[in-house]
């Protein structure tokens, strides 16, 4: 058994830890300057092609806007890079070595790709420090979390959190009478806390104050270089805020990529797309 721990076992997978079934931390090789590789993906339902020949390359440490009409394949693209959806065919990468379809979704997760839904899902009853704690040990109950003695580190990187979400004043706070953007912002502090090379973020400004909107812009503008973000938007001005590079779908397929300005002024985004 410590033989295995101690060598990877075959060199392909020399970045995965088989008996933690985790990545090795800072193993993700992105030397290349690419973190995330959709090459030729392909799947199809009841033989309706969902994504078609889609092949999308991340940047690490990238801010990356996904846009594109209903049913142009988002949540598909979401759920194929994490492992939710198995694709027919192509290949997904994260970073060079590391084969996203052969792991499972918690593989996919403990390795460093994270996922926000567009609803928050927060423990309503537990403090915004409680919720974070949590998520920063999710291999734990929540009882024998919550009675554990952090120690300096862990205290220090649930502050850090803290201030890059805005929520430091209301750590004591119950996550329940938060606003519904606190709430957002929290869910992202949960994601961060995991220290994640990847997130995927969904609709996160659906439902927001105008004032929301711009705190959230502040916020995931202030991570990049640190994760690579791609989110996954319908409100353009929010797109524009946030972007220098935006990915448009359609019907499964990258329709084309480029500036927020190059993306509204092309014809084959407006006439698919914006044109309404
Ligand atoms: N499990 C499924 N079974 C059958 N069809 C599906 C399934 N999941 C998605 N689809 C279809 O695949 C297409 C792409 O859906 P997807 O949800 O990825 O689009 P989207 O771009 O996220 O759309 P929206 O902006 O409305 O969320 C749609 O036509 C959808 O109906």
């Amino acid at each position: 058994m410590s033989d295995i721990k101690q060598k990877p076992l075959i060199n392909r997978y020399q970045t995965y830890d088989f008996v933690t079934r985790g990545v090795i931390p800072g193993a993700i090789d992105a030397s290349h300057g690419t973190v995330l590789y959709l090459d030729d993906v392909n799947v199809s339902f009841d033989g309706f092609k969902a994504l078609n020949n889609l092949s999308l390359f991340i940047d690490d440490g990238e801010l990356r806007c996904l846009i594109g009409p209903n049913g142009a394949g988002k949540t598909t693209l979401m759920d194929v890079i994490t492992g939710k959806t198995r694709p027919d065919s192509g290949s997904v990468y994260f970073g060079q070595t590391l084969n996203l379809l052969e792991m499972d979704e918690p593989a996919i997760a403990q390795a460093g790709i994270s996922r926000k839904f567009q609803k928050p899902s927060v423990f309503d009853n537990l403090t915004v420090f409680e919720n974070l704690e949590l998520a920063m040990k999710t291999d734990k109950g929540v009882w024998t979390t919550l009675f554990a003695q952090l120690n300096g580190e862990q205290l220090d990187n649930i502050g850090r959190v803290l201030e890059t979400i805005g929520l430091a004043e209301l750590y004591s706070q119950q996550a329940g009478v938060l606003s519904h953007g606190q709430k957002q912002w929290l869910e992202i502090g949960m994601l961060l806390i995991q220290e994640p090379r990847v997130m995927l973020v969904d609709e996160p400004v659906a439902g927001m104050t105008h004032q929301e909107i711009d705190k959230t812009a502040e916020l995931l503008l202030s991570l990049r270089g640190k994760h690579s973000v791609v989110v996954v938007e319908h409100d353009m001005e929010f797109v524009r805020s946030i972007a220098s590079k935006v990915t448009v779908l359609h019907e499964g397929s990258v329709l084309m990529e480029g500036t927020m300005d190059e993306v509204q002024n092309d014809p084959r985004v407006i006439q698919v797309y914006l044109g309404d």
